[in-house]
């Protein structure tokens, strides 16, 4: 069943001199309900802008963007933020915690938004999902006490709480040391899989992608499919994927 699906999604800028940039060119992608799909793209290929599409935080220019095969420009402010909260968690390369707010309260901030229901479960809930990332000893730390690793999965939980259907990950490993990343990587791809979440993630790292089922290359705005295989054999480093 699809989730999302883009067709012929452009994204331009106007430049200071008036003239226009093409980001995206074209970009087609289909992804479905509990999907793994790796994005890998070098350093102003557009992998924010695409991001920010995705996360229905900025319109294409031309082409569709459809999430339930429902047309996401046709969604309301307001319909569009509930739909957003609900149905997609983000993670980042820098964590983005609250300073000053313990592990719990951090995990307990998405779900101040949610409906009722979850509302008035949240201390329970985000308790679960702490469980899960293995950090049910470390609850009332407060983030600056906790390791790079361990905030990352704090970070995972809060994406997670409100059961998502889809998870846009950012460079999750980025500043991360190699073997922490991957021990992140995992269980991220472990619990999104657990809760039945299609899984984006956006990376430079080819070991990171390789953990997805379906690879895609993105090379000045042009989204193009990737034999995983193929490129891991080749041993290129990580940028060139
Ligand atoms: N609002 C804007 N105005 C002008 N140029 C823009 C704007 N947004 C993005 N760009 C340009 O579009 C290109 C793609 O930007 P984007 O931030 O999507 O790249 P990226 O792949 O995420 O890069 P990085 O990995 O370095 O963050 C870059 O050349 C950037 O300078």
């Amino acid at each position: 069943m699809t989730l999302l699906r883009l067709e012929q999604v452009t994204r331009s800028v106007q430049l200071p001199d008036a003239q226009p940039l093409e980001i995206l060119k074209g970009v087609n992608l289909v992804v479905d309900v509990g999907d793994h799909v790796s994005i890998v793209g070098r350093s102003g290929s557009g992998k924010s802008t695409l991001l920010n599409l995705l996360g229905m935080l900025d319109d294409p220019t031309s082409g569709e963007i459809f999430f339930d095969d429902e047309p996401v420009r046709a969604l309301r402010t307001g319909q569009r933020d509930r739909k957003r909260g609900a149905d997609i968690g983000f993670i980042f390369q820098q964590f983005n915690l609250l300073p000053g707010r313990t592990a719990l309260e951090n995990v307990i901030t998405p779900l101040l938004y949610a409906p009722a229901k979850q509302f008035w479960s949240r201390r329970r809930l985000a308790m679960e999902m702490l469980d899960r990332v293995g950090l049910s000893t470390r609850m009332d730390s407060m983030p600056e006490k906790l390791s790079g690793g361990e905030q990352q999965r704090v970070a995972i939980a809060r994406a997670l709480v409100r059961r998502p259907r889809l998870i846009l990950s950012d460079e999750p490993t980025g500043a991360l040391d190699i073997e922490t990343g991957e021990s992140v990587m995992a269980l991220l791809d472990e619990v999104a899989e657990q809760s039945g979440a299609a899984l984006i993630t956006i990376t430079h790292d080819a070991n990171v992608a390789a953990l997805a089922r379906r690879h895609y290359r993105l090379d000045s705005g042009v989204l193009t499919g990737v034999d995983i295989t193929k490129a891991l054999a080749q041993s290129v480093p990580e940028v060139t994927l």
